[in-house]
């Protein structure tokens, strides 16, 4: 639905070019959630501009559909642009405009029928549960609510794909769960193919498939959310886990602990999750596991463990217990300690 291919963006600027998008390729399937994540300045902003062409890469590919985005005369590429739908941090509402004329303007503009527009800001308004603030002015709504018409607006064009940047970024942690849950229900009930940019990892954990992660305009480590979770390989990846699950222990606390042996941690995925493996190891073999950190969280399509575990034991105990875990399908990765 989306393909990017080796897309670049350069900015002339007083200190130089800057490279902001370095040869990114990219794919979202039809119906998919895709979601780049990176630091400030990472590129992700022009990246996702880039998409519907308000940035034109300077060099590379865009397709929407099947259609080459980059290579359209601009009256084909205003019909291309009508099937994608945007939502921004600010969520830039009309501030002198109701709710209802927020959305009604773009699509009067566009040339729908009086009927039509009052037909399609009801049917949206209701999606997003505000059926009851069509005469509400933005001022006098929450920053979730102000998100939801931006998304109602969005959606009433009736797009294929919408592109999120940093939408839930300026709202609590609350209201970013519950409009997340707007947009898992927006793309199940209505086939939306989603991309969106994000700096914060639960909105990768919550509602993407694949996850994209970018810094300084490169994509440096891409693949399915749960790969990514389970078996990341790139630093700024592990950075951003950290964030929400403690993926290290610090060498002050190695210290404190006094650890001797071997730490390691556990990735139970799946099914895995319920099974009481340690209760098994302890029985099974002359080692004493000792659990120093552990979390468990749920994906979009997956529920993930994470346990960090000092085991005490014979050395060929430790390697048996090690190798019996394996068999039973945990991920093991050894740690300092
Ligand atoms: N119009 C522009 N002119 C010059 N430089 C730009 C322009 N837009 C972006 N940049 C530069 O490109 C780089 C990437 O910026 P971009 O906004 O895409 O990053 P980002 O990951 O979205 O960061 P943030 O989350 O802070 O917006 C930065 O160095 C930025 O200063």
């Amino acid at each position: 639905m989306i393909r990017l291919e080796q897309v670049s963006k350069s900015f002339e600027s007083k200190k130089g070019v800057i490279n902001a998008v370095n040869d990114v390729n990219l794919h979202v399937k039809k119906g998919e959630i895709h979601g780049v994540i990176g630091y400030s300045g990472a590129g992700k902003s022009t990246l996702i501009r880039c998409v519907n062409l308000l940035e034109r890469p300077t060099t590379g590919k865009v397709f929407i559909g099947d259609k080459e985005a980059t290579s359209l005369p601009l009256e084909q590429l205003r019909e291309t642009r009508k099937r994608i739908g945007m939502i921004f941090q600010g969520f830039n509402l009309l501030k002198t405009a109701t709710v209802y004329d927020n959305i009604a303007i773009p699509l009067k503009l566009l040339g729908f029928s009086k009927s039509e527009t009052t037909l399609r800001v009801e049917k949206y308004l209701t999606i997003v549960g505000l059926a009851d603030k069509h005469q509400s002015y933005p001022n006098q709504l929450s920053g979730g609510q102000k998100q939801r018409v931006a998304i109602a607006r969005a959606l009433a064009q009736e797009p294929e794909i919408l592109l999120s940047d940093e939408a839930t970024s300026a709202l609590d942690p609350e209201t970013t769960d519950s409009i997340l849950d707007l947009l898992l229900k927006i793309n199940q009930d209505l086939g939306i193919t989603i991309l969106l940019i994000t700096h914060e990892m639960h909105v990768i954990q919550k509602v993407c498939d694949q996850v994209y992660v970018m810094e300084d305009g490169y994509i440096v480590e891409q693949g399915s959310t749960i790969d990514l979770f389970t078996k990341p390989q790139n630093e700024t990846t592990m950075k951003f886990l950290n964030t929400i699950a403690q993926r290290k222990l610090s060498p002050s606390l190695i210290k404190q602990l006094n650890l001797s042996g071997t730490v390691t941690r556990l990735t139970f995925v799946g099914e895995t999750t319920g099974e009481p493996i340690l209760a098994q190891v302890s029985q099974k073999f002359k080692v004493k596991p000792n659990i120093l950190t552990a979390n468990i969280f749920e994906l979009k399509n997956d529920i993930v463990g994470n346990l960090v575990i000092h085991l005490l034991g014979e050395p060929s105990e430790v390697e048996a217990a090690v190798s019996f875990m394996l068999d039973q399908g945990v991920g093991l990765e050894g740690l300092e300690g």
